[in-house]
């Protein structure tokens, strides 16, 4: 246990982020000989109601815009500067959707504490010439520090109502993983911890694609048993699909919460199953929709499906 509190910053504020947030500043509070009690976060500044969402989040505890209607804890602060956000902390939080993280982690470069460790909580593959890279890669990469990851079946409003549900963490190094344990653990959030950082993020950034066609197969009003199928034989895919491109994914992990329970809840309430239903009932682009009916909120599942065709195609692995 280092001498020094460890400091949290949490480097996003939507929907996840700011239902997160309450989790992770309650408990700060709860363990203040260990960590700093203040959780800073950083909010990618935008105006709402003629007002900054960050004076908003810092006077009246809520974000009105991405998750209204649930008060954040006090010691939640928001901050608009990335670099004064990060500014000492030891442990930084990623949770913004995964178009942006190349951009943060450039502003990001050699800014950040030696001691930091990450973990990152998005669900989204990057795909480029040099092909597929897991967003916890381009973090460690771009910030040379060890980054862990949690994904679950974790729908964000339910999770700032208290509901029950359970997460899981993938680390590298165990006691990096404790740490994150630390802070994001309580009765309503269980985490478990697995050492199988790729399985748990390629469970989280897939199961998005599967919750699309889900919602497609919802839109053409085809039944449950065919939505059953699609989650079956969705779920098998994005097994095979993550064995074929990181050797190391054990078959264990496909089983907690990051798999098979996520790939369940976000079938029946996700944000990319809606949206995508509500494309077939409606003939708009997903693009449209997301305007429509998100807020602000963004879909990960159909860039996600983009990225993977792209991977599949180059490769003349689609019919595999
Ligand atoms: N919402 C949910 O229920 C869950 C979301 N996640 C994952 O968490 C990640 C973040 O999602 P949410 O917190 O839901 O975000 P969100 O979809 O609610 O909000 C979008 C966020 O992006 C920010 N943003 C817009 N333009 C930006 C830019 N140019 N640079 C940086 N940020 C910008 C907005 O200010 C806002 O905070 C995603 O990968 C998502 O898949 C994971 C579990 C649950
Ligand atoms: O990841 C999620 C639940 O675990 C949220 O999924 P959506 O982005 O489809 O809402």
């Amino acid at each position: 246990m280092p001498s020094q509190k460890e400091r949290v910053c949490l480097i996003g504020s939507g929907n996840w982020g700011s239902a997160i947030s309450k989790i992770i500043g309650r408990n700060l509070s709860q363990h203040s000989s260990q960590f700093d009690t203040d959780l800073r976060m950083w909010v990618f500044e935008e105006e709402v109601n003629g007002k900054k969402l960050s004076h908003i989040i810092n006077d009246q505890h809520e974000n009105v815009k991405y998750l209204p209607g649930i008060k954040l804890p006090e010691n939640v602060k928001a901050e608009p500067d990335l670099l004064k956000a990060v500014d000492g902390a030891t442990l930084l939080v990623f949770v913004i959707p995964h178009q942006f993280v190349k951009g943060i982690c450039e502003q990001l470069k050699g800014r950040i504490h030696p001691n930091a460790r990450a973990i990152s909580l998005i669900k989204g593959v990057d795909v480029s010439n040099s092909g597929l890279k897991l967003v916890s890669s381009i973090i460690q990469e771009s910030l040379q520090v060890d980054v862990s990851v949690l994904m679950g079946a974790n729908i964000a409003s339910e999770i700032a109502e208290e509901q029950f549900s359970e997460t899981t963490i993938g680390c590298k190094n165990r006691s990096n993983g404790e740490a994150f344990k630390q802070i994001f653990n309580t009765h309503y959030f269980r985490c478990a911890i697995v050492e199988d950082v790729a399985g748990v993020e390629l469970c989280g950034a897939l199961k998005n694609i599967v919750a699309i066609g889900a919602g497609l197969v919802d839109g053409l009003r085809c039944g449950e048993n065919t939505k059953a199928a699609i989650i079956r034989i969705g779920f098998m895919e994005l097994r095979k699909f993550a064995k074929m491109y990181y050797g190391g994914v054990k078959d264990e992990t496909f089983f907690e919460s990051c798999g098979i329970a996520d790939v369940i809840t976000t079938c029946f309430g996700g944000r990319n199953r809606k949206v995508a239903e509500a494309h077939v009932r409606t003939g708009k682009t997903f693009d449209v929709l997301e305007k429509e009916m998100l807020n602000g909120q963004k879909l990960q599942g159909n860039l996600a499906a983009r990225e993977v065709n792209m991977i599949l195609k180059a490769k003349g692995e689609t019919d595999k």
